[in-house]
Protein backbone atom coordinates (compact mmCIF):
# COMPACT_ATOMS: atom_id res chain seq x y z
CA UNK A 1 0.00 0.00 0.00
CA UNK A 2 2.02 2.97 -1.37
CA UNK A 3 0.80 7.06 -0.56
CA UNK A 4 -0.80 7.22 -4.10
CA UNK A 5 -3.22 3.91 -3.21
CA UNK A 6 -4.31 5.83 -0.26
CA UNK A 7 -5.14 9.23 -2.00
CA UNK A 8 -7.21 6.68 -4.23
CA UNK A 9 -8.99 5.21 -0.97
CA UNK A 10 -9.79 8.43 0.28
CA UNK A 11 -10.95 10.16 -2.90
CA UNK A 12 -13.36 6.80 -2.95
CA UNK A 13 -14.80 7.78 0.69
CA UNK A 14 -15.00 11.78 -0.61
CA UNK A 15 -17.62 10.25 -3.01
CA UNK A 16 -19.45 9.24 0.16
CA UNK A 17 -19.26 12.71 2.00
CA UNK A 18 -22.47 14.83 3.20
CA UNK A 19 -21.64 18.47 2.68
CA UNK A 20 -24.77 19.88 1.65
CA UNK A 21 -24.29 23.19 4.32
CA UNK A 22 -19.93 23.87 3.03
CA UNK A 23 -20.35 22.35 -0.30
CA UNK A 24 -17.21 21.16 0.43
CA UNK A 25 -16.10 17.37 0.14
CA UNK A 26 -13.54 15.64 2.15
CA UNK A 27 -12.74 12.37 2.09
CA UNK A 28 -10.02 10.22 4.25
CA UNK A 29 -8.13 6.92 4.33
CA UNK A 30 -5.74 5.68 7.24
CA UNK A 31 -3.53 3.02 6.85
CA UNK A 32 -3.50 0.68 10.04
CA UNK A 33 -1.20 -2.45 10.29
CA UNK A 34 -1.89 -3.48 6.53
CA UNK A 35 -5.53 -2.49 7.05
CA UNK A 36 -7.01 0.89 5.20
CA UNK A 37 -10.02 2.36 6.86
CA UNK A 38 -11.78 5.13 5.37
CA UNK A 39 -14.36 8.44 6.19
CA UNK A 40 -15.81 11.29 4.31
CA UNK A 41 -17.45 14.75 6.59
CA UNK A 42 -21.11 14.15 7.51
CA UNK A 43 -22.17 17.55 8.29
CA UNK A 44 -25.58 18.95 10.28
CA UNK A 45 -27.79 21.83 9.83
CA UNK A 46 -26.24 22.27 13.50
CA UNK A 47 -23.21 23.32 12.03
CA UNK A 48 -21.01 22.27 14.88
CA UNK A 49 -22.28 18.93 15.09
CA UNK A 50 -20.98 17.91 11.99
CA UNK A 51 -17.99 15.74 12.09
CA UNK A 52 -14.61 15.56 9.78
CA UNK A 53 -13.44 13.13 7.37
CA UNK A 54 -10.46 12.57 9.34
CA UNK A 55 -13.11 11.80 12.49
CA UNK A 56 -14.72 9.62 10.89
CA UNK A 57 -12.17 7.63 9.45
CA UNK A 58 -10.83 6.89 12.89
CA UNK A 59 -13.74 5.82 14.07
CA UNK A 60 -13.83 3.16 11.88
CA UNK A 61 -10.77 2.11 12.33
CA UNK A 62 -11.42 1.90 15.95
CA UNK A 63 -14.52 -0.69 15.07
CA UNK A 64 -12.24 -2.84 13.14
CA UNK A 65 -10.23 -2.99 16.14
CA UNK A 66 -7.34 -0.60 15.12
CA UNK A 67 -5.26 1.27 17.47
CA UNK A 68 -2.31 2.12 15.37
CA UNK A 69 -2.25 5.10 12.64
CA UNK A 70 1.00 4.29 10.49
CA UNK A 71 -0.25 6.72 7.55
CA UNK A 72 -3.22 9.23 6.45
CA UNK A 73 -4.33 10.28 3.20
CA UNK A 74 -6.71 13.39 2.77
CA UNK A 75 -7.91 14.47 -0.08
CA UNK A 76 -10.81 17.74 -0.64
CA UNK A 77 -11.98 19.58 -3.80
CA UNK A 78 -10.51 23.23 -3.57
CA UNK A 79 -7.27 24.37 -5.44
CA UNK A 80 -5.18 24.05 -2.17
CA UNK A 81 -4.50 20.47 -0.40
CA UNK A 82 -6.25 20.76 3.36
CA UNK A 83 -4.72 20.00 6.35
CA UNK A 84 -6.43 18.55 9.13
CA UNK A 85 -8.37 20.68 11.36
CA UNK A 86 -7.06 21.20 15.15
CA UNK A 87 -9.63 18.74 16.49
CA UNK A 88 -8.47 16.16 14.03
CA UNK A 89 -4.77 16.74 15.38
CA UNK A 90 -5.25 15.63 18.55
CA UNK A 91 -7.24 12.47 17.45
CA UNK A 92 -4.91 11.77 15.12
CA UNK A 93 -2.23 12.42 18.18
CA UNK A 94 -4.38 9.40 19.82
CA UNK A 95 -2.75 6.83 17.55
CA UNK A 96 0.13 8.44 16.12
CA UNK A 97 3.64 8.73 16.01
CA UNK A 98 5.16 11.87 15.45
CA UNK A 99 6.46 11.19 12.29
CA UNK A 100 3.56 9.31 10.88
CA UNK A 101 3.22 10.92 6.94
CA UNK A 102 0.20 13.19 5.99
CA UNK A 103 -0.97 13.08 2.67
CA UNK A 104 -2.97 16.03 1.28
CA UNK A 105 -4.17 16.01 -1.94
CA UNK A 106 -6.53 17.54 -3.99
CA UNK A 107 -8.99 15.87 -6.58
CA UNK A 108 -6.92 18.37 -9.73
CA UNK A 109 -3.71 16.46 -8.19
CA UNK A 110 -2.54 18.64 -5.89
CA UNK A 111 -0.09 17.08 -3.47
CA UNK A 112 1.60 18.00 -0.24
CA UNK A 113 2.90 16.00 2.80
CA UNK A 114 3.45 16.38 6.52
CA UNK A 115 3.70 14.85 9.53
CA UNK A 116 1.16 13.93 12.08
CA UNK A 117 4.45 15.56 14.95
CA UNK A 118 4.83 18.59 12.26
CA UNK A 119 0.93 19.49 12.84
CA UNK A 120 0.44 19.53 16.22
CA UNK A 121 3.69 20.27 17.99
CA UNK A 122 4.17 20.22 21.76
CA UNK A 123 1.14 17.73 21.64
CA UNK A 124 -0.49 16.77 24.63
CA UNK A 125 0.37 12.99 24.74
CA UNK A 126 -0.78 10.26 28.00
CA UNK A 127 2.94 11.00 28.72
CA UNK A 128 1.06 14.54 30.73
CA UNK A 129 -1.06 12.53 32.60
CA UNK A 130 1.65 10.55 34.43
CA UNK A 131 0.70 11.25 38.21
O1 LIG B 1 -9.44 18.43 7.15
C1 LIG B 1 -10.64 18.68 7.01
C2 LIG B 1 -11.12 19.99 6.82
C3 LIG B 1 -12.48 20.18 6.66
N1 LIG B 1 -13.34 19.11 6.69
C4 LIG B 1 -14.77 19.33 6.49
C5 LIG B 1 -15.53 19.85 7.67
C6 LIG B 1 -16.72 20.52 6.99
O2 LIG B 1 -17.71 19.53 6.73
C7 LIG B 1 -16.16 21.00 5.67
C8 LIG B 1 -15.86 22.47 5.65
O3 LIG B 1 -15.04 22.83 6.71
O4 LIG B 1 -14.97 20.26 5.45
C9 LIG B 1 -12.88 17.84 6.87
O5 LIG B 1 -13.66 16.88 6.88
N2 LIG B 1 -11.55 17.66 7.05
ZN1 LIG C 1 -11.31 17.94 11.62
Amino acid sequence: MDHADLIEAARDAREAAYAPHSGFKVGAAILSEGHVHRGCNVENVAYPEGTCAEAGAIAAMALAGGRRIDAVAVISGGAAPVPPCGGCRQKLNEFAEADVPVIMATTGGAREETTVGALLPGAFGAEHMDA
